[in-house]
């Protein structure tokens, strides 16, 4: 993560931020002016705020506990896997991993949940009911926490991987995608303010992180795509993309828009996992 934030900016600024969160100000509207109007970017001045904050209240300081993978070094030792990390972005915070999960536990996964896959839905952001979707074109299959002695290895492995509780998580969701299906760009995160996403916050609250591991390679297309920033991900066998949901503010994060962009060729399977904010 970035580091000695507030120090990289301009002295104005610096004092800026202190005087304006001592003052109470909202750190995500500062945020947003220090976009508009400072010579840097938003990720730098998300991080600068934070710090400032954490200086001036170490006591009151109420960041909430989040989702968060170590990227110090170029291997992560779980209790029953070394995995690799390929990529670590700050803001939006994304870690591409590989060797999350063998080739046989990947085939595994495939394999039991190969008789359940059903057109996939999409949840309507004003009633909250689930509906197909233009947007979404592949095939969903659901496989319940703890329904497999492997099911429950791989849970466990994600929950020690992203310092998060299993029973704060989703069960995982599998996705097929054939050639021409995709999933158009969207974010995983309920917006509080929209009249349907009530009854899914209710239960497990917001949906923090995202996990897709990679249960298959792709011949041809088939990249999870971040347009907001311009980085597409190709999809590798027992690899693994966990991607935060929120800013470090715990608030969710515009700059985590992502696609599932068209199979080209061959056949995409990913399961993902989401972090939920409480038990779910
Ligand atoms: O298919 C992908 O790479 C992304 C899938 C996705 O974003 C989702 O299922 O929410
Ligand atoms: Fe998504």
């Amino acid at each position: 993560m970035q580091k000695n934030a507030l120090q990289r900016l301009p002295a104005t600024w610096q004092h800026w931020v202190i005087e304006n969160l001592a003052k109470g100000c909202d750190p995500e509207e500062l945020a947003m002016k220090m976009e508009r109007d400072g010579p840097f970017d938003r990720t730098l001045a998300e991080f600068a705020l934070a710090e400032a904050h954490l200086q001036s209240h170490p006591e009151s300081f109420v960041r909430p506990p989040l989702p968060e993978i170590d990227t110090t070094a170029n291997k992560i030792a779980l209790p029953d896997r070394v995995v690799d990390v390929l990529l670590s972005v700050a803001i939006p915070r994304i870690v591409l991993l590989g060797n999350v999960l063998s080739d046989d536990e990947c085939d595994a996964m495939a394999e039991l949940s190969r008789s359940r896959f059903a057109r996939s839905k999409t949840i309507d952001n004003d009633s909250g009911v689930e509906r197909h979707d233009v947007a979404r074109t592949s095939e969903s299959a659901h496989i319940q926490r703890g329904e497999t002695d492997l099911v429950a290895r791989i849970d466990a492995r994600l929950a020690a991987l992203a310092g998060w509780p299993v029973a704060h998580a989703e069960p995982l969701q599998l996705q097929k995608y054939q050639a021409g299906n995709e999933y158009r760009p969207h974010v995983d995160w309920f917006d509080p303010a929209l009249p349907g996403t009530a009854k899914h916050l209710d239960k497990g609250g917001q949906r923090l992180g995202t996990i897709i591991l990679y249960l298959t390679d792709v011949e041809e297309g088939g990249g999870t795509s971040f347009p907001g920033i311009g980085l597409d991900i190709h999809p590798q066998k027992g690899g693994a993309l966990f991607f935060r949901n929120t800013t470090p503010f715990g608030l969710p994060d515009k700059k985590t828009l992502h696609a599932g962009l068209p199979v080209e060729k061959g056949t995409k399977i990913i399961a993902n996992k989401w972090l939920r904010e409480k038990p779910y």
